[in-house]
């Protein structure tokens, strides 16, 4: 359960005075999410989101985040908008946490999407490339080569832990992926954790994207290719090719996909899959049993990552070449 941060009535009446929010009615920790604390808040006026951000996100980030935020909305797209108080700040602070105050967006997350559910996203995906290409603040992903880097450094002593072997492999693949990540690809704004859970539907239609909170500027492919491993592979970890097929043409019905970022996808697809499987090994390794949060499975990610090193053209994402 993520809320890490406690909150009382009196401080959050005192904090919510600085914005132009209506009377506090009522405040509930939202249990899901594992990397800040989230409250809805209910007030005279709009429903809220108050989130405290939690130590993994660095201060000096949150004016991109929410900045970035406010540029998609007033772009068109469905994104969470924050609330500015009234001397204009985007961001507060509230038990000694940075803090700011969201709109509430209407949906839920799906559990078992289908194809179509992936082709929305993959429209999504698109639209929001789109809308960012003018957003002027830049923030370079920190979960790129270098960051995947660090992060091994602090897992790979106790690697084989989890699987016999899997110090040596994820060395070969740190080193593969150094050798031939692709350079000169379609660069922007990129969301760069759009799972399932920060998509939210109403029915069967796409009514917002949520966390911007690992936004950052890099190749909108590899954004492409976060996707594919988060939707598109089944809990039995077979690849489903109806749903990546689906979600590539949702895209490409909004933004292009050059031969050189098809040809990329595969490489693409096992660094993002390194990805998450090292923030997972690492919060595995390191999580204390007992903590209120879900641990997610690194090994999921580690089936994801051989899968992609097996594919021998991108035809077998499902893409018409
Ligand atoms: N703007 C919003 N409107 C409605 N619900 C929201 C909004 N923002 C967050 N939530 C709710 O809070 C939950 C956690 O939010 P979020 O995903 O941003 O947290 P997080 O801790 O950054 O999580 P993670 O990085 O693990 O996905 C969401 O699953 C959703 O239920
Ligand atoms: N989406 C991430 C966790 C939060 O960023 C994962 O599934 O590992």
């Amino acid at each position: 359960m993520a809320v890490y941060t406690d909150i009382n009535e009196v401080d959050l009446k005192d904090f919510l005075s600085q914005y132009d929010a209506g009377e506090l009615l009522s405040y509930k920790g939202i249990a899901e999410g594992v990397e800040n604390t989230n409250f809805l808040l209910h007030t005279t006026k709009d429903p809220l989101i108050l989130t405290l951000y939690e130590k993994r996100v660095d201060r000096n980030d949150l004016p991109f985040f929410l900045g970035l935020m406010e540029h998609l909305a007033s772009r068109g797209l469905t994104c969470p908008l924050p609330l500015p108080r009234k001397d204009g700040e985007l961001l507060g602070e509230l038990s000694e946490r940075p803090a700011a105050l969201i709109s509430f967006l209407e949906g839920m997350w799906l559990r078992k999407p289908e194809a179509r559910h992936c082709r929305e996203v993959g429209a999504a995906l698109a639209a929001m490339h789109l809308a960012g290409a003018d957003f002027a603040l830049k923030r370079p992903n920190a979960l790129s080569l270098e960051g995947w880097k660090v992060l091994w450094e602090k897992s790979a002593a106790r690697a084989d832990e989890v699987e016999k072997g899997l110090e040596a492999e994820i060395r070969e693949e740190l080193d593969f992926l150094a050798a031939h990540w692709p350079k000169d690809l379609p660069a922007g704004v990129i969301h760069a954790d759009l799972f399932q859970d920060n998509v939210f539907f109403l029915g069967d239609t796409l009514s917002g994207l949520i966390d911007f909170y690992f936004a950052c500027n890099d190749l909108l492919a590899y954004d492409v290719s976060i996707c594919l491993n988060a939707w598109c592979f089944e809990k039995t970890g077979e690849y489903n090719a109806t749903k990546g097929m689906a979600l590539l043409e949702g895209y490409r019905s909004v933004r292009p996909l050059s031969d050189a970022e098809l040809a990329a996808l595969p490489i693409l697809a096992r660094g993002s899959a390194l990805r998450f499987f090292l923030t997972r090994l690492y919060d595995w390794l390191t999580t204390p049993e007992g903590a209120l949060v879900v641990k997610k499975d690194p090994l999921e990610y580690l089936g994801k990552l051989r899968f992609h090193r097996a594919i021998v053209s991108p035809g077998e994402y499902g893409i018409e070449l």
